[in-house]
């Protein structure tokens, strides 16, 4: 079984910004299952997506794989020939575990796990990215550079997956579904201690954007066939084709 996440569990008297280091990637699994709704779901969607978007000698990108859930439910789904998958994470504690995980078993679709930031990464007749959880954690800035950066690399009918928490801008709808969202977690045993302490570490470096500046920045740079196909309280994810 998988590690538990107590990162949080006891009081943090210096508390600092939350980052993706040796602690978290241990427990990684079990902490993205126990705090985002729905993403097991997504993985598997994640796949069959990539099975119908890949096509024969393209790249398939995961941006921000951490332990690279999404790339090994694309590798356990792609029919096309030829294809490579790209995994991209500027964490040297989740890439080593990822690879790990990648090289356990074959496959006709090769893997190539790089430890960089997406920043820097040059992106080449791509049929799929997927942008997992990642995007929210770039400023606002890197998030329209990238997004850029990934359209022109993407091949005419490729198609981007961007899965993130979203803010909203009614207040009282915001607070419902970040409070849906606690719930949520306490459900999965964390304790109140444990949510406000984790809310505090992300409130620097998760700043999220709302589904409607994701669905106009997308647009504006030129992607087609931007929708929501998913959705949980404030996490959710969106497609978006070129
Ligand atoms: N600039 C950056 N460059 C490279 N990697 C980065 C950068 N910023 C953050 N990361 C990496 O993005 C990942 C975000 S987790 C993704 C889950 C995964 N996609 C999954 O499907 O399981 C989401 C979450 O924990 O909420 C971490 O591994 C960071 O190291
Ligand atoms: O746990 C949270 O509150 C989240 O917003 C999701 C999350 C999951 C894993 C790492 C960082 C954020």
């Amino acid at each position: 079984m998988a590690n538990r996440d107590n990162i949080f569990a006891a009081p943090i008297e210096k508390l600092g910004d939350f980052t993706f280091d040796e602690n978290v990637a241990e427990v990684f699994p079990d902490m993205i299952q126990r705090s985002v709704p729905g993403y097991s779901n997504i993985i598997s969607a994640i796949g069959m997506l990539a099975e119908r978007f890949a096509t024969d000698g393209s790249r398939v990108y995961d941006l921000g794989c951490s332990l690279g859930a999404a790339t090994l439910s694309m590798r356990r789904h792609i029919k096309a020939q030829n294809c490579t998958i790209i995994g991209v994470d500027n964490s040297p504690a989740m890439v080593e575990r990822c690879k790990l995980h990648v090289n356990a078993y074959r496959s006709d679709t090769d893997v190539q796990i790089i430890e960089d930031d997406i920043r820097n990464v040059d992106i080449q007749n791509a049929s799929v990215v997927v942008l997992n959880f990642t995007l929210q954690f770039l400023t606002p800035d890197d998030r329209q550079a990238l997004l850029e950066k990934i359209f022109a690399g993407l091949k005419p009918g490729g198609i981007l997956i961007i899965s993130e928490k979203y803010n909203f801008a009614d207040e009282t709808a915001n607070e419902l579904l970040i409070d849906l969202h606690h719930d949520f977690k306490r459900a999965n045993g964390y304790s109140e201690l444990e949510i406000s302490q984790k809310r505090s570490a992300l409130e620097n470096v998760m700043k999220p954007d709302s589904i409607d500046t994701h669905k106009h920045r997308l647009t504006d740079i030129g992607f087609s066939s931007v929708a929501v196909w998913f959705q949980c309280f404030n996490f959710g994810s969106m497609f978006a084709i070129k």
